[in-house]
């Protein structure tokens, strides 16, 4: 039988034959480069994607993106039927088969089907779900090709362009039985839009809070669920959404990493347009604010600013509600050291702090009844254990506990499959109305420390390697001794460096009491990396 479907995987991969030799990948963000060298990769994925489903027995799902990259590059990655990221021993085995030549499929798939014991007889059921891009639908269709060539009637749903977040969604609501939501964009946006009504109530205006926003859409498909969501927000919150596709440039100028990144305002939000403005990413998985204050300044509110906002609310609401559950959050190094101190030392909440990539950081969250998780980037939910949602629901419905009962209308505005730019923006309204906050008062909560991003090329990066969630270096030998003496001559100096995982980069990140000591002590800190992997330092 193993045979038989890699013989028919061999005859399919005919149309999608390996005409690339560079070797591609899975990373942090799963198979990412140019558009042009992915056919092969995808007819691939589509294949183990089919094997994954028979091996688990339940759907599984692909979702084909390149995020915040330029509009000429794309990727595709796996989701788990829980809705997490693949589990990491099948993202070896992916790249081995996204790697192979063409003649060395079918002993692969055949050795893939035995060792794993993958049970040929159960049907694949697999999602798939596309971003913006002009390559995207041709990839999706080497996708369908992988998928029908283990199996010709497997279960597919191809829900066309949808955001990320949308495709977890979808993944967990397919394996539960709908009991997370109903496994449609239409009972997505539904869910959402009805939660935030009903957290809003009767009057969408309180205190200082303006129920009017700015989405820059990058272009995207956030631009697409936008104008979904709009409709059914029904002006509970009046939207002018901006970047809305061509024949603007998919993130050119614009977008939630260009904000971030460039420190700067995207295309078509002015400093006189006097509202606060969400920024979304090409696949809506990460959000920034912004605004300009009353001198014309701009302001940038990132996943930190963000991540606080949701910690600091939650916290007040578990006083006021008296429920007994454990609050936490998690960070990564990137975090501002304001926000990790405003956080242990203001809210008293601890913050564990993991290594880059969403995985990592999901799965600290865990270990928290309500667990908020957010990379600086902008990318982060809040997880809710089944002891917090029982806990919850009981307390809202036994009435009489307001404080609860609004916790319980935050359990179905979040969607906590994964970081969700969409969903993360109704929770920030919905707190903001809730304390009647204007984007200032949220921005004064506290002041971040001046910091900066390098990137230094060196001949190889992997001479970097790191301990103690990235914050501490160990090799090569001798570069933390030397940052430890740079690091001590900058009041609240704060540095820390690590191998990228998405580019050929050693990253810098410098913090300080101001932007210029900031600056000096990561060009310090470069020039170390520099020297001590012989590399060329780009600052
Ligand atoms: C400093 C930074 O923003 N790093 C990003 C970037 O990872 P690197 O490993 O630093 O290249 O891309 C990842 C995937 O999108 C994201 O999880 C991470 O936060
Ligand atoms: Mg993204």
């Amino acid at each position: 039988m193993a045979s038989k479907i890699a013989a028919r995987i061999v005859e399919a991969a005919k149309a999608h034959t390996r005409r690339v030799d560079k070797y591609i990948g899975y990373g942090t963000a799963g198979f990412r480069t140019k558009a042009d060298l992915l056919d092969h990769v995808m007819f691939r994925v589509g294949v183990v994607s089919a094997l994954r489903s028979k091996m688990v027995k339940a759907s599984i799902g692909v979702m084909i993106t390149a995020s915040h990259n330029p509009e000429e590059d794309n990727g595709v990655k796996l989701v788990d039927p829980l809705g997490e990221m693949l589990e990491p021993a099948w993202e070896v085995l992916a790249t081995e088969i996204a790697n192979l030549p063409d003649d060395k499929l079918s002993e692969s798939i055949v050795s893939l089907i035995e060792k794993s014991n993958i049970d040929l007889s159960t049907r694949s059921s697999v999602i798939v779900g596309r971003d913006t891009r002009q390559s995207s639908p041709a990839l999706c269709q080497a996708v369908i090709d992988g998928i029908k060539a283990v199996e010709e009637d497997s279960e597919i749903a191809d829900f066309g362009i949808i955001s990320t977040p949308i495709l977890h969604y979808l993944v967990v609501c397919t394996n539960d039985g709908g009991k997370y939501g109903d496994p449609t964009v239409d009972g997505y946006v539904a869910k959402l839009s009805r939660a935030f009504r009903t957290l809003i109530g009767e009057d969408n205006k309180r205190g200082n809070y303006e129920p009017t926003l700015i989405i820059d859409g990058a272009n995207g498909v956030g631009a697409v669920i936008s104008e979904k969501l709009i409709k059914a927000l029904d002006k509970t919150l009046a939207v002018n959404l901006v970047n809305v596709g061509p024949p603007g440039i998919l993130n050119h100028d614009c977008g939630a990493d260009y904000v971030k990144v460039q420190q700067r305002e995207p295309l078509n939000v002015s400093s006189d347009c006097g509202a606060r403005c969400a920024s979304l990413d090409g696949d809506a998985d990460r959000l920034i604010y912004l605004y300009f204050d009353e001198a014309g300044m701009f302001h940038m509110l990132d996943g930190d600013k963000i991540a606080l906002l949701f910690a600091e609310h939650f916290n007040d609401l578990l006083k006021k509600s008296q429920l007994n559950l454990k609050l936490g959050m998690v960070q990564t190094a990137y975090a501002n050291g304001s926000s990790t101190n405003y956080a242990t030392k203001v809210l008293n909440v601890p913050v564990t702090c993991t290594p880059t990539g969403v995985k990592f950081l999901h799965h600290a969250a865990q270990e928290f009844d309500i667990g908020v998780y957010f990379e600086a980037n902008g990318h982060g939910t809040t997880l809710f254990s089944e002891n917090a949602v029982k806990t919850i629901k009981d307390a809202a419905s036994s009435g009489g506990n307001a404080a609860a009962q609004e916790l319980a209308g935050f359990l179905n505005v979040i969607n906590s499959t994964v970081g969700d730019a969409i969903s993360d923006l109704l929770g920030v309204e919905a707190i903001l109305h809730s304390k009647g906050w204007s984007i200032k008062e949220w921005d004064t909560m506290y002041q971040d420390l001046p910091n900066r991003l390098l990137k230094v090329s060196v001949a190889d990066r992997n001479l970097v390697t790191t301990t103690d969630a990235e914050r501490r270096v160990v090799t090569p030998e001798g570069l933390q001794e030397r940052m430890d003496i740079i690091v001590a001559k900058f009041k609240d100096g704060r540095s820390f460096v690590r191998p990228s995982g998405t580019e050929d980069v050693v990253r810098v990140y410098a913090e300080a009491d101001t932007q210029e000591h900031a600056d000096e002590l990561g060009k310090e800190v470069a020039a170390a990396v520099s020297e001590l992997c012989s590399g060329n330092c780009k600052l």
